[in-house]
Parts: C-alpha cells; structure tokens; sequence
C-alpha cells in the first residue's frame, strides 16, 4: 500500500515530521513556500499541516486533488477557507486545547505589563535613561477585569486573575450561569463590562457577530483609564478608535497581539503610541505549546490517513480511536443503504430518515448518518464523501431527521434509511452479521437478503411461475455470469423482488430485453 503523502507548510516544531514518519506517512518540510509555489506542489498531498502562515485558500484547495485533510496546529481556522474545503470532501482539523495555557499566560502578561508600562520603561532605561517619575503604573489587585468569550483561554484566563486578586466579569452568549459560578466569574452584558471593566482582554474567534466587538462606540463606553488586550484575533477591536481613544486619553493602555492585517504595515497607525504594546502574534509561541500543537496535530492527521480516525474536525463528526473499530462496519452498511436508495429513487428527495434499531443506536449516529448521505449524495456527484455529504445535503435542502430506537427488533442491530419521493416514502434496512459484514435485509416493506456488491441488477415484477427461469435465459444467452441470486415477495402472486449480483455490467440492451419479460415492472443496473 502506497504510503500518504503529507506537507508541513509552515514553521513547526519537529516532533511533527518525526511523528508522521513513525505513524506511516512520507513528509515534506517546507515552510515559506509562496503560495505559487504551494499551488504548484499540493497536488502530490494527502495531509496539509500548517500553523497561521499557510493561506488555505479556494484556488490552494481546487488545485489539491489528492488532499484528504488540512490540520491546523493551533485553535484559529480563520486561514482555512472551509466551506470550500467540505464542499470538496477535505477534512479540517484544529488542536483546540494545545496553546491554551501559553496564550492565557501571553494575556496576563500583557495586563501586567500595561499595567508597569514596562517596554516603554525598559527601553528608555537601556537607551540610558533613568525615568523613575515617568512610569507611575496600576496594580491589579482589586481590579475588575473584563473577559470577553469565556472559552478555553478565557477561563484560563479568568482563573490566573482570580489568583491575582482581581474581580473577573465575562460576556459570553455561550456562558451558563452553572458554569459561571464554577469559573468564579460574574456573567454580564457587554454593555455592562465595558462600563465596570479596567482591564479588558478578548478570547472569541473572529465571526460576523464579534468582528469590531469592540467598536469605536463600545470604546467610547468604556470605563476612563480602561487597559485593553487582544490575543485572540485582529478585526476583534476598532483598530483606528484605539488609537484615538489612547491619544484623547481615554484609553490608558491597549496591548494587540494580533491585528486586522497581519503583519500590519509599517506605518499602522497604533506604531509609537504612548502606552501601546504590541507582539508579532506570539500568543501560542512558548516552546511547551508548540511541542503540544506539532504532536497533537500529526497525530490525528496520521491517525486519519492510516487509520480513519477523526479527532477535533470541524466539518465532520469526530470519531474516537475506541469507536471507530466498532462504527466502521455500520458506516460501510450505512454508506450501502444510503447508496442503494441513491440509485433506485426518482426525483427530488426531500427529507431522508435515517432510524438505527438495538445495538446500532447505542452507537454515536453522526458518523452513519454522514456515511448514509454520503452513499445517497453519490446519485449526484462521485467525489462525495462524509464531509462533503451532509454540506450537499443542505445545499439541496434536503430535511435530514435521526431516529434512535435502543430496543430490539427481530434483528440485533438495524440501519433503516427511508427517503421521501415523489412516489411515496421508500425504505431498505440492514443488518451486521457478527463478524462486522453488512447484509440487506428489507427492500421497501418486503424481507429480503443480499450482500451489496459489486455490479447488481434490481428487479421488481408480479411473482409468477417461470420468471426466474427467463431472467436467467436472457443474462446466460449474453455469456453474463450470475454470482448471487435474493428474491423477496410480498406475498404469494404479489409484488416481488429480484436482486442478481452479476461477473460483470449489464448493458442497456439487454436491460430493455429483461424489461420485457411478462410482468416485469422496473429493471434497474446497481453498483456498489
Ligand atoms: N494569539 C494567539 O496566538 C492565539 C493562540 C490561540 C488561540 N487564539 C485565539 O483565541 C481565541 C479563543 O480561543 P479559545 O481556544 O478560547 O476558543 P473557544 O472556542 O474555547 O472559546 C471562544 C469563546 O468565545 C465565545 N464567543 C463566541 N461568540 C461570542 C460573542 N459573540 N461574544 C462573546 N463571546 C463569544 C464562545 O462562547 C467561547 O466560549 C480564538 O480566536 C483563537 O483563534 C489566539
Ligand atoms: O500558530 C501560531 O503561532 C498562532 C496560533 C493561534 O493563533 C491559534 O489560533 O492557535
């Protein structure tokens, strides 16, 4: 088996390269590549690891044909263009936790060191200065900080305040008061923060509803003397409001980490002003962390290209390296329900209901809910898989509902998929013998046993003497060899059902001759 095939494109520690070669995978370092240079090469990839360097654009992403997932050691995605990177089946993963603690700390430093002014004060020293009166500073003890998103870092942040004795506030939507009070922090409004707080420090990520979060207004609002810190992400804070609010004095102090654009220009107007601070986007930049994000990524890249494990994706349902052995072979039966009923619908399909029955819906449903779409999804194009599936789903405005029944039926476990047509509702459902291979047990309402495989011809006719027989006359008169023969039938006389697993495909020609055997209602080709 051919090995996969990864890139590092950005500056990471080498525990990264070290441990993709040990988990099986062949790995190229090349940080600083333009993005030329990174057009012209990542079609040779199967695996993207990058930090914040790397711009994963839509033009990168159309030109990775082979890549099968981008990981990003560290938290922010922003340079990921992911709705393009589902639309085409790439998985995006991030190391959610690794760099927390180190950009927590990052944050308090900044507060500590608006609060002494100590860069201006160091470089005025060393520039031969002894400017004692000019740096009279704030301790924090007793001081209320503002915390605005309370996730990760921020209650890092929150409990590092706390043991310096200040009074931490958070804004936070996604806050419980439950948790609030575990974090010892008092839930408040925005408004209300930027009116109590002296310190403010953000932890969101960049979206619609926090870009300028921290608005020219909302600057305005702010307690007199307030000190700022931003070490999540530029667009966070009216850059240009800042600076007019420290001139005017308002702002005593405001520490940017990161900015809108990155690296600012050289003349940003922030550059010179008295009580800013600023670090190149250093938050994550201690040695523990980065060991942390290099080895924490490559391992759940690896784990994905050799073994299909999904850890911290944030376009698929993640898969623990304990489930993964026991959903793969419900994903497989998953994927062939989805796919049979793919094939054999007409029309629009509206709303699709996926129902898992004993054993089955014991299990975490996202990942065969994902491989039930990603078989159907298949109708419409051949480079879907689960991450991309449900993102076509959507877009086709297909209703998509989850049935858990945890009681068993007639079998141990059962994957039911029924879809809504525009000729009623249409069901097939299939079981696991205990060995983990997949095996169809329903086909609409009627019982009927297969393995889906291979080229397979569907056949739906009125159950009659000496069917069989013709069928089989006209597949052996064409030299095509039948593997494997099911029937089904509603009742004696009734509808009935033939499912043929044939050596090879069946041609047009010969399905118009089968069609006209007496009786004979709809013959289908099928492929698995
Ligand atoms: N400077 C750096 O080097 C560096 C390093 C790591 C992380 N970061 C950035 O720090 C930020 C926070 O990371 P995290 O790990 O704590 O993320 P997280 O997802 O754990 O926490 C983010 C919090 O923001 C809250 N939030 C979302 N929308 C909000 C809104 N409109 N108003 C207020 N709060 C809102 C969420 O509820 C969540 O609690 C991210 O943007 C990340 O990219 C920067
Ligand atoms: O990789 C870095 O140095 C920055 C990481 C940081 O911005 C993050 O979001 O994790």
């Amino acid at each position: 088996m051919t090995k996969p095939k990864v890139l590092i494109s950005d500056k990471m520690d080498p525990n990264a390269a070290r441990i993709f070669a040990e988990r099986g995978c062949d790995v190229d370092v090349k940080p600083g590549m333009t993005k030329d240079e990174l057009i012209a090469c990542i079609g040779e990839y199967d695996g993207l690891a990058i930090r914040s360097a790397t711009k994963v654009t839509a033009d990168v992403l159309d030109a990775a044909t082979k890549l099968k997932v981008v990981g990003r050691a560290g938290i922010g995605v922003d340079n990921v263009d992911i709705p393009h990177a589902s639309s085409k089946g790439i998985v995006v993963m991030n190391t959610p936790f690794g760099n927390s603690i180190t950009t927590a700390e990052h944050a308090i430093a900044l507060i500590m060191a608006l609060a002494r002014q100590i860069p201006a004060a160091d470089r005025r020293t060393q520039a031969g200065e002894w400017p004692k009166n000019d740096f009279m500073g704030v301790e924090v003890t007793g001081k209320t900080l503002g915390l605005i998103g309370a996730g990760n870092i921020g209650s890092i942040v929150a409990s590092r305040a706390l043991g310096l004795k200040m009074k931490v506030i958070a804004y936070d939507p996604f806050l419980t008061p439950e948790r609030a009070v575990e974090l010892g922090v008092e839930k408040v409004d925005l408004g209300a923060l930027v009116e109590r707080a002296d310190f403010i420090t953000l932890h969101t990520p960049l979206t619609d509803e926090t870009r300028n979060i921290l608005s020219r207004d909302r600057l305005e609002k702010c307690k007199k003397g307030v000190r700022i810190v931003n070490c999540a992400r530029g667009g966070l804070v009216d850059e240009v409001a800042l600076k007019d609010l420290l001139d005017s004095g308002h702002i005593a102090g405001a520490a940017l980490d990161v900015f809108e654009v990155e690296p600012p220009a050289k003349d940003h107007p922030l550059f010179g002003t008295p009580n800013f601070i600023c670090t190149p986007h250093l938050g994550a930049s201690t040695t523990e962390a980065q060991v942390n994000v290099a080895l924490q990524v490559a391992e759940q890249m690896a784990d994905f290209l050799v073994n299909g494990g999904v850890t911290n994706a944030l376009n698929m349902p993640s898969l623990s390296a304990e489930e993964a052995p026991k959903l793969k072979p419900y994903m497989a039966l998953a994927e062939k329900l989805g796919s049979l009923v793919g094939q054999l619908a007409h029309g629009d399909l509206p709303k699709i209901s996926i129902e898992t029955e004993g054993a089955a819906a014991q299990l975490n449903q996202k990942p065969i809910v994902g491989a039930v779409l990603a078989g159907l999804m298949r109708r419409y194009s051949q480079s879907v898989n689960m991450v991309n599936a449900p993102f076509l789903a959507r877009e086709r405005g297909m209703e998509v509902r989850e049935i858990r029944n945890e009681r068993e039926g007639i079998y141990h476990t059962l994957v039911r998929v029924t879809v809504e047509t525009s000729q009623g509702s249409r069901s097939v459902a299939g079981t696991l013998f205990s060995n983990g291979a997949p095996r169809l047990v329903e086909m609409f309402g009627i019982s009927i046993e297969a393995d889906l495989e291979g080229d397979m011809l569907y056949i739906s006719n009125t159950d009659m003497p000496g069917f069989i027989g013709s069928v089989g006359a006209i597949l052996g008169e064409a030299n095509i060899n039948i593997g494997t023969f099911h029937l089904g039938r509603r009742e004696a006389g009734g509808e009935a059902i033939l499912l043929l697993s044939v050596d090879s495909p069946v041609s047009a020609d010969l399905i118009d001759k089968i069609c006209k055997v007496r009786n004979v209602k709809r013959v289908q080709p099928l492929k698995f």
